[in-house]
């Protein structure tokens, strides 16, 4: 029976990617739609459903799917045994043999985390470790050894969260766009904002990152992905490379390397 096109879906707390992959395991369609954790199984069949004839896409022969926003997955799940007769695996710590997760509860990892260790390994050719640094709802640095090891990381709260804990306590503060001003000196509450919001978080990071490197044996390569990725890109002097589809390649790769 042949197992493509391969359907995968990162559902993140903000936002689920969803890609169709080929026989040599490439992206040949991207999607993102908003998560919402109230749409039933049927609701996600006929979205799929859309998007796919929207594309000219044939429907999926297998999936993958990597859930952090309960019970979204599961109902992906149903959708996909019901409507499109495919068993979709789910990604967790228990069920991929070949991955160290030395953390003190590896099952506590979440899914995703798991899918940007597959997505760092083409990154990894030259160094020993890699930390992937996901900008989503929360921000989340993957620390990852080669061998696939799962070595730990940091959770911070992400930038628009941020963003908006402020905007809700402050009365007079605009809600502005998260994007850099010219300069640092903001003259304006708007600037002023961006500059705490954006050049400070993109701080929080680069500061983030060198304890990281300082902390490990070897040097490390960080790669930057997620939502707020393209928004820090070209500030964070510690990032080595933009790669806004690695959770969903990774996702595909770990698919492949069952
Ligand atoms: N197209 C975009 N351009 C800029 N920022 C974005 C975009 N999409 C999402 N974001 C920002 O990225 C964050 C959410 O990232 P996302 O990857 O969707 O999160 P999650 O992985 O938690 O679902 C939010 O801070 C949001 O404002
Ligand atoms: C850290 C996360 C909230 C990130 O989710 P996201 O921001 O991508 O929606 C998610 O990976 C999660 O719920 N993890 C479980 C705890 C852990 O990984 O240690
Ligand atoms: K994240």
């Amino acid at each position: 029976m042949p197992a493509f096109p391969l359907l995968a879906v990162d559902i993140g707390n903000t936002s689920t990617v969803i890609g169709l992959a080929d026989e040599s395991l490439n992206l040949t369609h991207t999607w993102r739609v908003r998560t919402n954790r109230d749409v039933l199984p049927d609701d996600l069949a006929l979205q799929l459903h859309g998007l796919f004839t929207l594309a000219g896409a044939s429907a999926p022969r297998s999936a993958v799917l990597s859930s952090v926003a309960p019970p979204v997955g599961e109902n992906y799940g149903l959708a996909l045994r019901r409507h499109f007769m495919v068993e979709a695996f789910s990604v967790s710590a228990t069920n991929l043999p070949d991955v160290n997760v030395e953390l003190d509860q590896p099952d506590a990892v979440g899914a995703d985390r798991l899918c940007n260790l597959f997505g760092a390994e083409r990154y990894m050719s030259t160094h020993e470790y890699a930390v992937v640094v996901d900008f989503g709802t929360s921000t989340n640095f993957d620390v990852i050894g080669r061998g696939r090891r799962f070595l730990g990381g940091v959770l911070a709260t992400g930038a628009q969260v941020s963003a908006d804990a402020l905007f809700s306590r402050a009365a007079k503060l605009p809600r502005i766009t998260l994007q850099a001003p010219q300069t640092a000196i903001g003259r304006n509450t708007t600037h002023a904002l961006q500059s705490g919001l954006v050049f400070g978080y993109a701080e929080m990071v680069d500061g983030l990152l060198r304890r990281i490197r300082a902390e490990l044996p070897g040097p490390a390569v960080a790669i930057a992905t997620g939502g707020f990725a393209r928004t820090i890109e070209g500030i964070c002097r510690e990032i080595d490379h933009y790669d806004e589809t690695l959770t969903l390649r990774g996702l595909v790769e770990l698919w492949a390397s069952r």
